[in-house]
């Protein structure tokens, strides 16, 4: 019977996330509010952990996190989860990209509008009674440049509404194509030209070491004087100190932070500098986009922890839940080839080539190569999943090639890994029977049709009468007995290859006593 998977719930998320996972047949606790201490003490329980911007995902969370299998972000930014670390630790990390993005571009242009009639300040006055008519003086902002910095999903819908007040936009982006600015209205221009043109500015980057103060106090100097400048995306792209200095000397008039570079921002030299209006990370809060992000989320992660299903992932490659079910039986039959290539690796592995054929070459590749490589890579190390291998590989400089072939062969669908070795390549390759049941179907050159599966035993030896014998009585001696046995020989006389299911672990002694046996020159044992 499979345990009913656990998850929690750590930062003030909509309920019918919990909801879901519960429909779903997912145990959730919904504990927000703690200490990265506390989250530690308790993290251990559970298999995936669903936050929003609160939870710091840090190397400690994720080192008490020891059952942890998915990370799912109700929200776009992924900066408080430490992506590396999961991916080295196998956790796979997911956010909901578009479910808050056309709130959040509400937010900027609401921001926009607020400093462009300097509504929080008006607000301010009148409800203290001072009805002060000629001090709150604004800008139009029909005809007005609006300069974006990035034009992803945000930056784009915040474009469209943009052109719909009838303001130019011109974008800094250089992952824009010029198609996609002509597709979104927009001109595409360089940063100091963007700098030099926009009346106001709207940020809509993700945080990166290219993007980090991309509002430099240098950059502010080059912006129009009175530019109106708004930050709904992620503190730290603007220098804080600069911008301050920027308002008060009239350089630019006026600027809304929504993010800041240290959040909760209780306490900041912007505050109460005139011109300056901030919002509580407020870019995602509506009902609507909360109600998408936690259903979005909920789903997600539903789909993967029971299903397998890979959505919106940030280190993996994506898997959908109905491609999942149909992949699987070729993950357990590439796991189970990686591990045997592991097992069976004599010397240093440069490279892993990985093949399909037939009915596999049709299928998505990487989740069959991720499966191979954890395979590989388990024998030696127990924290290794299809999450994390392929970075482990990567690191260790293991050249992984996939290749896909049209033709089908003996079989109709086949998975084919090819050690590459100092002594040459050494290939294996399986089948799936009844589209199901994985099964070997060459090793090293020799056909066999085996399973691949609890304990067995390798053995090469010169292919002489009398030794099958001899080996059944080794083993019967030792109290072993054989489930299967598998005989392959390259030509009679030569070499052959024996792959035996044993029903216990060969101990050390009994493989020093077949290796002693006349004509054996290797003996494996081999855990599936
Ligand atoms: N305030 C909030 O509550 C809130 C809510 C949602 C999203 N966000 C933040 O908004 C940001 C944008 O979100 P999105 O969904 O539009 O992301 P996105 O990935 O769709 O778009 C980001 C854009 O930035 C561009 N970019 C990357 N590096 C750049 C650089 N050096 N210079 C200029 N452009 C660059 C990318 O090419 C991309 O087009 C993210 O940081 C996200 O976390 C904030
Ligand atoms: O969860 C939130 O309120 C903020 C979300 C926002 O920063 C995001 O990146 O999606």
């Amino acid at each position: 019977m499979t345990t009913q998977p656990k998850v929690l719930i750590s930062d003030k998320m909509d309920p019918r996330a919990a909801a879901i996972f519960r429909e779903r047949g997912i145990q959730v606790d919904e504990i927000t509010g703690k200490t990265p201490e506390e989250l530690a003490a308790i993290v251990g329980d559970y298999d995936g952990l669903a936050i929003r911007s609160s939870t710091k995902v840090t190397p400690k969370i994720l080192a008490a996190a020891t059952s942890l299998k998915v990370v799912g972000r109700a929200g776009i930014g992924v900066d408080n989860v430490d992506i590396p670390a999961a991916t080295a630790r196998g956790v796979v990390v997911m956010n909901t990209p578009f479910g808050n993005s056309i709130t959040t571009a509400e937010h900027a242009i609401a921001l926009l509008f607020a400093l462009a009639r300097q509504l929080p300040e008006a607000d301010a006055s009148t409800q203290a009674g001072k009805w002060e008519k000629n001090r709150f003086m604004g800008v139009e902002v029909t005809g007005k440049t609006l300069g974006l910095i990035g034009a992803g999903n945000i930056g784009s819908i915040v474009a469209s509404r943009a052109l719909g007040l009838r303001m130019k936009v011109v974008a800094f982006d250089p992952f824009l194509s010029p198609e996609r600015a002509v597709e979104i209205g927009v001109e595409k221009v360089e940063l100091d030209e963007l700098l030099r043109r926009a009346d106001f500015i709207t940020l809509h980057t993700p945080l990166t070491d290219q993007t980090r103060n991309i509002l430099s106090r240098e950059n502010i100097a080059k912006t129009k004087k009175d530019v109106r400048i708004v930050n709904c995306a992620r503190g730290g792209l603007i220098d804080e100190a600069a911008l301050k200095d920027a308002l008060d000397s009239g350089q630019i008039a006026g600027a809304a932070l929504d993010v800041f570079e240290t959040e909760p921002a209780t306490a900041s030299p912007l505050f109460g500098t005139p011109g300056f209006i901030s919002t509580p990370h407020l870019g995602a809060s509506t009902n609507e986009a909360q109600v998408n992000v936690a259903i979005q989320v909920a789903e997600q992660m539903s789909d993967f922890l029971l299903l397998g299903g890979v959505t919106n992932a940030i280190n993996v490659p994506s898997l959908s839940a109905e491609e999942a079910p149909r992949l699987k039986p070729y993950m357990a039959l590439a796991e189970k080839l990686g591990s045997l290539v592991g097992q069976l690796a004599r010397g240093s592995i440069a490279g892993l080539s990985i093949e399909t054929e037939g009915a596999a070459a049709e299928l998505n590749m990487k989740p069959i190569t991720g499966a191979v490589l954890a395979g590989y890579m388990r024998v030696h190390s127990d924290t290794v999943n299809m999450v994390n291998a392929p970075f482990l590989a990567k690191e260790r400089g293991l050249d992984v090639r996939e290749v896909r072939h049209d033709r089908e062969g003996d079989y109709h669908t086949l998975v084919r890994v090819t050690a590459h070795t100092q002594a040459g390549d050494r290939a294996v390759a399986g089948t799936l029977f009844g589209n199901a049941a994985p099964r070997l179907t060459e090793l090293f050159g020799v056909k066999v049709e085996a399973d691949l599966a609890g304990d067995m035993l390798y053995i090469v030896n010169e292919d002489a009468p009398g030794f099958i014998g001899r080996l059944g009585t080794t083993l019967g001696e030792a109290g072993i007995n054989i489930g299967t046995f598998h005989l392959g020989r390259i030509d009679a006389g030569g070499e052959a290859v024996l792959l035996l299911s044993v029903d216990e672990p060969v101990g050390a002694e009994v493989v020093a006593r077949i290796e002693q046996l006349p004509g054996v020159k290797q003996v494996r044992p081999l855990k599936f």
